[in-house]
């Protein structure tokens, strides 16, 4: 388990980061993002939004390590990032890609743990741990098809957490969820966030959702050339109500933004 100490550590640093998918080609280079600067502090709750097709999830890619940066600099703790590592774990929208349909809850919890050929009695105890976090406690032995959408959600979740990533880097996770769900998973994103430590950077096209979750909100301008014009901090606090006029305001500033 990592301690409180070193997950005050695992700073993201970006500095003028640009991003195209096209630089092979001739002529103008067309940038998705370009000259993006920004810190996430350790242990910090970063939220990205922004419209459909700004960019977000390919500078979540790019943290991750999955998708090559076309410029600037892309650090954790001063260490260029130039490929995925332990440090960093993604949560993707759809769970089903994510999760093994022949392997159990429990196995699927488990599999990074036996990858790293943890002994069993450890990977039994943190999977126990997880499982009940996320709420999945007398789940374990069903398999991806006999649950549902926000129960598999849960099981990816309890998977990247198992093997305790310092940062997480969440992609519309709760996206493809029915809205009761989304709610509940929101909130136990909440505490498990309080009560693990761990930076995440959650992207979502939702306000409510970026100010149910966040502590900064990063708003990403409409592509291409996409950049953080903005950010927001959103010192409200847990658990959050959508009812309050604090909450009320500060979406009414961000809706502002967005139909300036
Ligand atoms: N592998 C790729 N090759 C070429 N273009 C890509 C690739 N991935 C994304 N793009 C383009 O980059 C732009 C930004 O896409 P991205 O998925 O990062 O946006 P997004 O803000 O996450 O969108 P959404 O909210 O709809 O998921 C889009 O125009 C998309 O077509």
């Amino acid at each position: 388990m990592s301690t409180l100490a070193s997950q005050s550590q695992h700073t993201i640093q970006i500095e003028k980061l640009r991003k195209s998918y096209s630089e092979q080609t001739a002529g103008d280079v067309h940038y998705i993002i370009k000259d993006v600067n920004l810190v996430i502090k350790g242990g910090e709750f970063f939220v990205l939004l922004g419209p459909s097709g700004c960019g977000k999830s390919t500078l979540l890619n790019m943290i991750a390590g999955f998708v090559s940066k076309s410029g600037g600099n892309l650090k954790v703790d001063n260490v260029e990032i130039d490929r995925p590592g332990r440090d960093r774990a993604v949560v993707f929208q759809q769970a089903d890609s994510s999760l093994f349909p022949w392997l159990t809850v429990r196995e699927n919890v488990e599999f990074g743990l036996r990858m790293k050929k943890t002994p069993k009695a450890e990977r039994r105890k943190i999977s126990d741990r997880y499982i009940g976090l996320v709420g999945l406690n007398g789940h374990e032995e069903k398999f991806p098809k006999e649950l549902s959408g926000g129960m598999k959600q849960r099981v990816q979740l309890a998977r990247v957490l198992a093997n305790d990533p310092a940062i997480l880097l969440m992609d519309e996770p709760f996206g493809a969820l029915d809205a009761m769900t989304r709610r509940t998973m929101q909130k136990e994103l909440v505490n498990i966030w309080r009560e693990t430590h761990k930076t995440v950077i959650f992207v979502t096209h939702d306000i409510q959702e970026a100010l149910l979750l966040g502590e900064r909100i990063g708003i990403m301008s409409v592509g291409p050339s996409s950049n953080i014009t903005d950010i927001y901090d959103n010192a409200l606090p847990f658990p959050r109500d959508v009812a309050s006029p604090e909450f009320y305001s500060l979406y009414n500033q961000i809706q502002g933004h967005f139909e300036e």
